[in-house]
């Protein structure tokens, strides 16, 4: 049987060189993985300025295997970090693709125009080229794309509803598996958020005040749930548990955190979850797996940020 796989290379968005998992036919090369276990494949598009309307757009494909054109730095790194992130899931938890039965992944970049966002569609990934000034193209970030992924993952587990307290934990388990995933800073996005600066980022998990969202219960902000009002603040609450992770990791390191974090979303988490049934959850999760000592440590990190 002729074997497809093929192994390209690439320029990413930071013009960093990367090896691709590459599929050939009729001497074409499409990014397009077929090397991950139960059948599941990591693809990538091209939406070329278009809409939802017109997802998932254009195989990204090139006749020499080569990915080296401007135009294809974002398919790159968002057909890179998807598979990172595959294997993160799959190497740490056996987690096999974010519905754990091999889903394909796919992946559509130089989404809208100027779009300064970065989502999961519910049945894929968007990546916009930002506007140049507040973003460059958003899948130049692994933690981005750990953190669209990582909503695959909750939308196929505890399906926290994305409003209000369930939405912002929504936000922070994907920020927090963000980090998991990027574990080198405690910084989102700070890859691709203002080319133009050095040192920010869209948030930290360690200082979310740096990025105006609260670290304490007592600067809970309660937003309407509305478009306009981020859907009760899902992106400005989740400082609060983002800080509380902080404190977690801190108290009994990575290895220990992601192992709890993983079985409350997976096991404990429903979608009306709250963050005072997030912290019983981790709470349990850290007993479940590691005794009492952790569960003590998760204790204290979310009555450190007031919530009990
Ligand atoms: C860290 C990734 C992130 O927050 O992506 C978003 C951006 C850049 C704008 C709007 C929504 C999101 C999201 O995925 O929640
Ligand atoms: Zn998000």
């Amino acid at each position: 049987n002729v074997v497809h796989e093929a192994s390209g290379t690439g320029t990413g968005v930071l013009g960093d060189s990367k090896t691709l998992n590459t599929y050939v036919y009729n001497n074409t090369y499409y990014l397009f993985d077929t090397t991950k276990p139960m059948n599941g494949v990591i693809e990538t598009f091209d939406n070329y300025g278009g809409q939802y309307s017109s997802l998932p757009g254009y195989y990204v494909t090139d006749s020499g295997n080569t990915f080296y054109s401007e135009r294809q730095k974002a398919a790159v790194d968002a057909h890179y970090y998807a598979g990172e992130v595959f294997d993160y899931y799959y190497d740490t938890f056996g987690r096999v693709s974010y519905d754990n039965q091999g889903a394909d992944i796919r992946s559509t970049v130089h989404y809208g125009s100027n779009y300064n966002n970065a989502a999961w569609t519910g049945n894929q990934m968007i990546y916009g080229d930002g506007d140049g000034s507040t973003f460059t193209y958003l899948s130049g970030a692994d933690d981005i794309v750990a953190h669209e992924l990582t909503h695959a993952v909750t939308d196929t587990t505890a399906e926290l509803v994305y409003e209000n307290q369930s939405g912002a934990l929504n936000e922070s388990f994907s920020d927090v598996f963000g980090f998991f995933v990027d574990s080198e800073d405690w910084l989102m996005g700070e890859d691709v958020y203002t080319p133009g600066t050095s040192g920010d980022a869209l948030r930290s998990l360690s200082n979310p005040n740096a990025y105006n969202q609260p670290d304490h219960m007592d600067e809970y902000r309660n937003l309407p749930n509305t478009e306009s009002g981020d859907w009760g603040g899902v992106h400005i609450n989740s400082g609060i548990p983002n800080k509380a992770a902080y404190y977690t990791i801190n108290s009994i390191g990575i290895s220990k955190a992601e192992d709890i974090y993983y079985r409350a979303l997976t096991v404990y988490l429903t979608p009306s979850s709250n963050f005072s049934s997030a912290r019983q959850a981790l709470i349990q999760s850290a007993q479940d797996l590691y005794g009492s000592q952790a569960a003590n440590a998760v204790s204290n990190a979310w009555s450190n940020v007031g919530v009990n």
